[in-house]
């Protein structure tokens, strides 16, 4: 099998090989550090969510800005650029195929009745159906180096509501011919396109048919994607190592949060990926169903548990907090904590932080906010990405403790506050300069810059 598909630069640490229910999986080629840039994916296609609409531009996905104003179409007025070369490239590779109906189409009560996610795939598929004679003969070639041929080569998953979205074309196009095309290639839409984030906030759909190719799912992945933005370039997909990979293991992403219940992973890698997932957490929590429910927020019973959950994911927070490197720590949990699995364990938990992290008292937000960080710590794998999110909110929680209420925390003085806010700052910092700087400018790593700096000169 694959004998004859071709790997390119874009990823030259990767193979393909054969896995014996997913068709085909990614192995790494050699031994990849930790934080290394295993792959390079420009975008074949992708567009923006109703709601990033005129504050990016269309064609390469930059942010409005002081130094940056976005300048319309001027025929349909409803798409947006940085300059002239953004809007050639855009006109060239897919705009004029829609402009024309553009403002007809999203007024239909077809496009309205859409979802947000489902009206920028009727968009995309737009984009790629308007000539059909481009995917002639593709699909015998399987040529990964060819993202036509690419898309065409994966796997299909057709909607089980059997919605193929309305296309922004005129009728007169919109053939026997161009319908039967958009159906096959919608079909592999739903299991194959990404969402695009910068800062890991959504922004669009992108299509990345030599990614969808390679990288299978796992909730305890060794990589994660995330997306360059450039000017007047499309947006590129990069895939970060999170921690070291072996020679020959397989290189895994999470298609869903693997924070998520079991039971809703399960359900969502069912209904849109169609297969059961056998990753360590899976298999892990599989075996601990059903989960005993955790005591209520607010009570001792619980409080102890947070502490304990604390003390096993971080040690002793008053020297220094502890950062695991090997994916798994939840195999080692002792059976008392099993409630944390519980699906109601994690919204009161982060209810709570997100509570008192706004309104106080902080010293409550702060330890809700450490047992949160436990909490990742536990399911995620080693420099996963929400780790550092969390982390620098957490560094601001404390920074506002500091600021606000320096005699609330019963026991730590000022000093112990300042170097629990210096050390997880360092914490997050530490997880995001692993992933690197994603999408927009700014962003998290520069506000552990600034924080950091702060706290240097304290
Ligand atoms: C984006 S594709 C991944 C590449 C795919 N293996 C291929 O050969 O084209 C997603 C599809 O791969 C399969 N898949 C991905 N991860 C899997 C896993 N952990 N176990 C079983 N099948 C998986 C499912 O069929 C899913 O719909």
């Amino acid at each position: 099998m694959n004998a004859g598909l071709s790997l390119t630069p874009r990823a030259p640490k990767i193979r393909l090989a054969q896995h014996p229910i997913a068709r085909g999986l990614a192995a790494a080629r050699e031994v990849l550090p930790s934080g290394a840039a295993i792959a390079h994916i420009p975008a074949l296609s992708s567009c923006l969510l109703p709601s990033e609409k005129g504050r990016r531009c269309d064609w390469c996905h930059h942010l409005q800005s002081e130094s940056v104003t976005l300048r319309r179409c001027s025929r349909c007025a409803a798409f947006w650029y940085c300059d002239n070369t953004c809007q050639d490239r855009d006109w060239k590779a897919r705009h004029k195929k829609i402009c024309r109906n553009y403002n007809a189409f999203i007024a239909s009560s077809q496009y309205q009745a859409l979802t947000a996610h489902d009206q920028v795939d009727a968009l995309l598929l737009s984009h790629l159906v308007t000539e059909p004679a481009a995917w002639d003969g593709k699909q015998q070639h399987h040529d990964l180096d060819n993202p036509i041929s690419a898309l065409w080569d994966l796997l299909k998953l057709p909607r089980a509501d059997g919605l193929v979205p309305p296309l922004c074309l005129s009728k007169s196009v919109q053939t026997a011919e161009t319908l039967k095309l958009a159906e096959e290639l919608y079909a592999r839409f739903g299991n194959n396109n990404f969402v695009l984030h910068s800062h890991l906030n959504s922004y669009g759909h992108g299509i990345f048919p030599y990614a969808s190719r390679l990288f299978n799912h796992s909730c305890v992945p060794n990589a994660a994607c995330k997306y360059v933005i450039t000017p007047t370039e499309p947006v590129v997909m990069e895939v970060v190592s999170l921690y070291q990979i072996a020679e020959g293991e397989e290189i895994t992403l999470p298609y869903l949060d693997p924070a998520l219940p079991y039971q809703t992973r399960q359900e969502a890698l069912r209904a849109n990926y169609d297969f059961q997932c056998t990753c360590r957490l899976c298999t892990f929590q599989r075996g601990i169903e059903p989960v005993p429910a955790p005591a209520l927020r607010g009570t001792a019973e619980l409080k102890e548990v947070d502490a304990a959950i604390r003390s096993f994911a971080l040690g002793d927070i008053s020297q220094e907090v502890r950062i695991p490197m090997t994916p798994g720590l939840f195999e080692r949990l002792p059976a008392e904590l099993y409630p944390i699995f519980h699906e109601s364990y994690l919204p009161s938990l982060s209810e709570q932080f997100s509570k008192t992290s706004h309104e106080g008292p902080y010293a409550d937000a702060v330890e809700a906010g450490l047992t949160l960080l436990a909490f990742y710590v536990v399911i995620y794998p080693p420099n996963y990405p929400q780790i550092g999110m969390h982390a620098l909110e957490l560094t601001k929680t404390l920074w506002n403790l500091l600021c606000a209420e320096p005699d609330a925390l019963a026991g730590p003085t000022e000093d112990q506050l300042m170097r629990h806010t210096k050390s997880a700052v360092d914490f997050a910092a530490s997880v995001l300069r692993n992933y690197g700087p994603e999408g927009d400018d700014g962003g998290p790593l520069e506000e552990i810059r600034v924080l950091t700096e702060l706290l240097s000169s304290q």
